[in-house]
């Protein structure tokens, strides 16, 4: 087992990340996904993971929702640690109860929107608060439909997911995670199941985060177009680590290394 001596059992001082990647590793059997990263994202910036199929873009933000046991090293959010939590004075790997409280400042909205069926939008977007925060009805629809006012679904807030457009639904999922009031959000590839005219409606909402609102927020997509508008910094990744990262203008135009050089190009000769 990885000697956790070194780690830090908090982040202290005036500049903490808001997320910290600390060495971490993750393998499946023989297979290195995330190999020693070392990635901060600061309080309110958007970070945006870009690089080619099986890179470890997923993975990275699956340990942050940590739905992926950790191979090495420490995830701190908000200068706590995530992954482990401090037992007589060291840090030891997180139990299933420290998990649930560390993993509720974390919001994540998917490829698929995971909506309850059989709830309308709003109930959809009350049941967390109510059943997980414990907020009153009262408190939880107010929350519920102020978001979904936000994402432009407050006329839809009595509809079944099954009466709604893919794009309406994933307004409603992001509606929903952030009724949860989270520290971090995360959003993987969540315009990949979309039709190509619902797509706008949903990247408008995700730059209204953005611009309006003080968010922290890692996102993977395959649109280089959006990463370049919204993104305060983008990561390359390649091979389970960070082949390069700037700012989009930078990146995008000015790409450092060959390998950030080939995959742009690939990407633009099959748009
Ligand atoms: N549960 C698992 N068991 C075994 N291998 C896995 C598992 N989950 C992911 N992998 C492998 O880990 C690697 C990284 O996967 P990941 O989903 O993070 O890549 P990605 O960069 O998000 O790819 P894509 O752009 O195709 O979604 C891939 O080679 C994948 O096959």
């Amino acid at each position: 087992m990885e000697d956790l001596t070194s780690y830090p059992l908090e982040l202290t001082g005036p500049d903490i990340p808001m997320v910290r990647f600390l060495n971490v590793r993750k393998s499946y059997g023989e297979l290195i996904v995330l190999d020693n990263l070392n990635l901060d994202i600061s309080p309110n910036e958007m970070v945006t993971i870009i690089g080619p199929s099986g890179s470890g873009k997923t993975t990275v933000l699956r340990m942050l929702m940590t739905l992926e046991t950790i191979g090495g090293g420490v995830i701190y959010v908000d200068g706590k640690p995530l992954t482990h939590m401090p037992k007589n004075g060291a840090l030891v790997p997180a139990d299933a109860r420290y998990l649930r409280k560390a993993r509720s400042s974390i919001g994540m909205c998917f490829q698929h929107f995971n909506l309850f069926p059989h709830m309308t939008a709003l109930q959809n977007c009350m049941e967390g608060p109510v059943q997980v925060l414990g907020l009153s009805g009262r408190e939880a629809r107010e929350r519920a439909e102020e978001l979904l006012m936000m994402v432009g679904m407050i006329d839809k807030k009595d509809q079944h997911p099954s009466r709604l457009s893919g794009g309406q639904q994933q307004r409603v999922a992001i509606a929903r995670a952030l009724a949860m009031r989270p520290k971090v959000m995360l959003f993987d590839e969540v315009t990949s199941a979309l039709d190509p005219e619902v797509i706008g409606e949903v990247t408008n909402v995700i730059r209204d985060l953005t611009t309006r609102h003080s968010l922290t927020m890692l996102m993977v997509t395959h649109q280089m177009g959006f990463a370049r508008d919204i993104s305060d910094r983008v990561c390359f990744f390649f091979g389970g680590k960070i082949e390069e990262q700037d700012s989009p203008d930078e990146l995008f135009s000015n790409p450092k290394s060959k390998r950030t050089q080939q995959f742009l190009s690939a990407v633009k000769a099959a748009d």
